[in-house]
């Protein structure tokens, strides 16, 4: 049973998104991967650190054969985009010529994952699409095109399940919002 409220640092959060409901979202994810990716040995490519419980959870109800490694990039402190995205830390895998997935615990202002693609476009992959947990279309600062969405949400900072308040609630197995 998920607890009603949890306080990380200065801030109070409330429920928003139980565990079941999170699974629930990603099933319908992975149901429509395993068919658009069938024979295409897909590279998942995952954002570290906020994805790794979306990657895990994800990957487990993928069917077909799949691989997946991992980048890091990072450009929030306190609860702002600071718009600069830093610290890649790379991938070693050839991709020109993949199928690649990135994996997104959430898609704010889209800073992160437009770096990203335009990092990952110039090694030449077969395809690139993305996959995040969460949302927020009201914080979208780019045209960007994001195929599978577990669910979208409203413009308020979320904890839990990965995501993070200056390092702090990334273990909570359901989401909270700032209260
Ligand atoms: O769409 P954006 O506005 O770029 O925000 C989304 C990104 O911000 C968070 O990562 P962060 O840079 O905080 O690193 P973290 O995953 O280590 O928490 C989150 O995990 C996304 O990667
Ligand atoms: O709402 C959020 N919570 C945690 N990390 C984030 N990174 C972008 N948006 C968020």
């Amino acid at each position: 049973m998920a607890s009603q409220s949890v306080t990380l640092h200065d801030k109070s959060f409330g429920i928003y998104l139980p565990e079941t409901e999170i699974l629930n979202d990603i099933k319908v994810v992975a149901d429509r991967i395993n068919e658009d990716y069938a024979s295409l040995n897909p590279l998942f490519v995952a954002v570290l650190n906020g994805s790794f419980m979306f990657a895990s959870d994800l990957l487990k109800e993928v069917s077909m054969p799949c691989e997946i490694s991992f980048m890091k990039v990072s450009s929030y402190e306190n609860t702002t985009s600071t718009g600069q995205v830093t610290e890649l830390v790379g991938l070693k895998e050839n991709v020109a010529g993949r199928h690649l997935v990135i994996l997104e615990d959430i898609v704010d202002t889209g800073n992160t994952v437009v770096k990203l693609l335009a990092m990952l476009k110039e090694r030449n992959p077969a395809s690139i699409e993305i996959a995040t947990l969460l949302q927020k279309p009201e914080c979208l600062k780019h045209e960007l095109s994001v195929k599978y969405i577990g669910r979208e949400i409203p413009n308020d900072f979320v904890v839990g399940y990965g995501l993070d308040y200056n390092g702090l609630g990334r273990n909570l197995r359901d989401i909270y919002k700032v209260l």
